[in-house]
């Protein structure tokens, strides 16, 4: 349950600057020995696009939104949503992959030109006119009425819980305990653990910055996620860079879109 990034960076709420805490650097530092930031290194990532068409996968909790303490309430900034909407969408294929149900994350993010991949890759749409569901991809269906039963089940149970929050995402359930007072946090892991025991088909993941490229011949992937949910996507760990939080995945995300349309990479 512990996070497996570094902290993030404390905002001060009068006056909205970031600043770094001298107990949160030295993490962070060896964190970037390992995982060079994206935004210092754009130049050899913008090596490897060269000649190659890019395609953007973004996880949306933590990365294109900030994590806050209510889910509901993740929404993202107005800068990142012109940044999708006027940036990335104008050079390359863009889709927003993420834990949610995929209506929450179209509910929060709104654009209708992108590819949304809720539950965890099991909700797939692509680009297409509001309200059709053209190109829909739900390989996991049968396991509908099993995860609404998962949930009422959790509902029920975690009721007696203060602070826990029970979310259901479709092809899947969150059992948030970021309100949970840490005393009861055994009580949380017990409940999912019971639910797991009464249905062995459920798979139990964790959520918490990285950055991920794969190769191909002619297309450069590139994911940004940032807890080990989106791992998966990254074959082994296997980010190769990191960013901090969503400014600077914003950051990122305008400087390539000014690079691939930039004479040189048009070659
Ligand atoms: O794959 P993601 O898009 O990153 O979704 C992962 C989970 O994100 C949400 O929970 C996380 O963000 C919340 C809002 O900031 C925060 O309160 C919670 O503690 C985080 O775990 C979402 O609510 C979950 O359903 C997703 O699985």
């Amino acid at each position: 349950m512990a996070s497996s990034s570094p902290p993030r960076r404390k905002q001060c709420k009068d006056t909205c600057i970031d600043f770094l805490q001298e107990d949160t650097d030295a993490p962070y530092r060896s964190w970037l020995m390992k995982y060079p930031s994206a935004l210092s290194s754009f130049e050899q990532i913008a090596e490897k696009a060269s000649s190659k068409r890019v395609a953007l996968f973004l996880d949306y909790d933590g990365t294109l939104s900030p994590i806050v303490d209510e889910p509901d309430r993740a929404f993202m900034s107005k800068a990142v949503n012109a940044c999708l909407c006027t940036k990335c969408l104008e050079v390359c294929p863009t889709a927003i992959i993420s834990g949610r149900s995929r209506d929450k994350v179209y509910e929060f993010v709104g654009l209708t030109d992108l590819y949304y991949a809720g539950s965890h890759g099991m909700d797939i749409n692509g680009p297409c006119p509001i309200g059709k569901e053209v190109n829909l991809f739900q390989p996991a269906s049968e396991f509908i009425p099993m995860i609404e039963e998962v949930f009422r089940s959790l509902v029920e149970s975690a009721s007696e819980i203060p602070g826990s929050k029970v979310e259901n995402n479709k092809f899947c359930v969150s059992v948030h305990y970021r309100n949970v007072d840490e005393t009861n946090w055994a009580a949380v892991a017990q409940l999912v653990h019971d639910t797991l025991k009464q249905y062995p088909r459920l798979r139990l993941t964790y959520g918490r910055k990285s950055l991920g490229l794969d190769n191909s011949d002619d297309v450069l992937p590139i994911y940004i996620g940032d807890d080990r949910t989106d791992e998966d996507a990254f074959e082994e760990t296997k980010a190769s860079y990191s960013l901090r939080d969503p400014s600077e995945v914003m950051e990122f995300l305008k400087s390539l879109a000014s690079w691939t349309k930039s004479p040189v990479w048009q070659g």
